[in-house]
């Protein structure tokens, strides 16, 4: 096998591969990437493997055997496989930033799946074209963070890249310390971003954009064809509304959890509207809305509270890069105009279901009522600094007991109301939520919402037990915290330590764009 190569473009060996591999996006031609080899690292040695992911895409057991760690570790290149960097631009923090691309994210090739052709890329498998001033590389703790949350993401149900293995080395990686070296297999079935588009559109080179756009739409989007008599037949109008959808969609899901990105730059926006680029993230231990979770975002761009309407600006740069396609500026305008009926209607319905409050079709007077209860809870949370996982889980499950009691008693919300300072405004808003509720619809709620509020986020403190553990040699945490996300609305006995409140220490950890 592999010994340590550090020459940065060697040429790693060929590995057999357990997969079927495609190139849809290969066959696009070269002004799209650049082809190249991933960088060997030094003695890898898998640090996790996804069994139920590999399972679900129906993807046989060798994928995870020797060979295969040589090829997820970019020491090997698998037969059929194609490794490129793609490029793309984007804005970052607001500004045009020009040409970026897969600085560190080498994709291999589309694998065909029981779910259809899943493309696989390796983080931090080396240096590219497009790496600028960077290593290539990704360090150890920040793979994780990626690994165990896009995995906590899917557990959730809410859109992501997901990740199939995440591969550890010894090989030194500079950063604000040394820190070692990490390469995560991620899978989606596109990695495209808005900023792929904005590349092509501000080089003014509609022919690239037109097929780029024609690629995702024939195999990523195919709905859009559904959605174009909508707009006068023109199919990069119902693309811009696919788009502008998922992403609406996206957006409430985050806030519904309490899950800030921390960098949302439009190259970090995903076309099919997944959860992409795990940085800075956070799940929200105290609520507040201003949170900011990325200790490099000094002006708060990306605070939790600003979310949905950074990805309505991240959709109008996308809108102005498919503009020489719609080439009809007041419909692209009418398209993203949907995302603010759109946004507020999924969120609406999300935190009506945190609240055991179902109904799409409810009629419009009810959902205002319905808001109003909730947006009354959120600036009470918000005040209270409450605990958000915590706080929503505890209501959940104060619901059940409440609908098991035969009277309403103000001791069964006791495990809510100690959450909070001001007790008799929560008990206020305890009455009204009640009453719209009913006693019968109380019964059926409790179950539902604990469906819905997750007793188990991978909190930040969580993550950095793991990574304290994993930098030690020991793995087993990085299990221990995938067993749990996968499915964190079940009780899991044994485990209550990790749905518990934060430690004091965890105020103090800092996660920056450093990764
Ligand atoms: N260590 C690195 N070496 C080379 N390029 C990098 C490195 N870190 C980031 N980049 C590049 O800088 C740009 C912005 O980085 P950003 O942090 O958004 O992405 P990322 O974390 O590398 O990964 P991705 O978006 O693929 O999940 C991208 O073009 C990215 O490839
Ligand atoms: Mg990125």
């Amino acid at each position: 096998m592999h010994s340590a190569h550090l020459n940065p473009l060697s040429r790693a060996d060929d590995a057999p591969s357990a997969l079927a591999w495609t190139h849809r996006l290969t066959q696009l031609g070269p002004r799209f990437f650049t082809r190249l080899q991933p960088t060997p690292v030094a003695a890898p040695r898998w640090a996790a493997c996804n069994e139920a992911l590999r399972a679900e895409l129906g993807w046989p057991a060798e994928v995870f055997d020797d060979n295969h760690l040589q090829a997820f570790a970019g020491n090997a290149v698998m037969t059929g496989s194609d490794p490129l960097a793609t490029v793309y631009s984007g804005h970052q923090f607001g500004q045009w930033a020009g040409q970026l691309g897969d600085g560190r994210a080498i994709w291999l090739g589309e694998a065909a799946s029981k779910q259809g052709p899943q493309e696989i890329q390796l983080k931090g498998a080396g240096r590219t074209p497009y790496s600028r001033g960077g290593d290539g590389r990704a360090v150890l703790r920040s793979s994780i963070r990626e690994y165990l949350c896009s995995e906590a993401m899917h557990g959730l149900g809410i859109p992501t890249t997901r990740a199939l293995s995440l591969v550890a080395s010894p090989e030194p990686v500079r950063r604000e310390t040394i820190e070692s070296a990490a390469v995560v297999a991620r899978v989606a079935p596109s990695f495209l971003r808005f900023g792929h588009f904005e590349h092509f559109s501000a080089q003014g080179d509609t022919d690239s954009l037109r097929t780029l756009a024609d690629h995702a739409i024939t195999h990523h989007l195919p709905e859009c064809h559904a959605r174009t008599s909508l707009w006068q037949g023109n199919v990069y109008a119902a693309l811009l509304d696919e788009v502008q959808e998922r992403t609406a969609k996206l957006l409430a899901q985050w806030q519904a959890v309490g899950f800030c990105h921390g960098v949302m730059n439009t190259d970090n926006m995903s076309l099919l509207g997944l959860t992409i680029d795990y940085g800075p993230f956070q799940f929200m231990d105290s609520f507040d809305p201003g949170h900011i979770c990325n200790h490099s975002d000094h002006q708060g761009r990306y605070a939790y509270g600003r979310q949905p309407n950074v990805a309505y600006w991240n959709l109008y740069c996308l809108a102005q890069a498919l503009a020489p396609l719609i080439d009809d500026q007041e419909m692209t305008l009418q398209v993203l105009e949907g995302y603010k009926t759109l946004f507020p209607r999924y969120l609406g319905d999300a935190m009506r279901a945190k609240l055991g409050l179902t109904g799409t079709l409810a009629p419009e007077s009810e959902r205002e009522a319905d808001w109003t209860l909730v947006e009354d809870l959120m600036q009470l949370m918000a005040a209270e600094k409450v605990d958000f996982t915590l706080f929503w889980r505890q209501l959940s499950q104060a619901v059940v007991r409440q609908s098991q009691a035969n009277a309403v008693t103000e001791a069964d919300w006791s495990p809510v109301t100690d959450l909070v300072l001001d007790r008799p405004r929560l008990l206020a808003w305890l009455e009204r939520y009640t009453a719209r509720a009913g006693q019968t619809h109380l019964v059926s709620m409790g179950p539902r919402m604990l469906r819905t509020n997750p007793k188990f986020v991978l909190r930040n403190h969580l993550a950095e037990v793991a990574i304290r553990q994993a930098k030690a040699g020991d793995f087993s945490e990085i299990d221990t915290l995938y067993n749990l996300l996968q499915s964190p609305f079940d009780e899991h006995p044994g485990f209550e330590a990790y749905a518990d409140l934060p430690p004091d220490w965890a105020g103090q950890l800092e996660i920056s764009c450093s990764s």
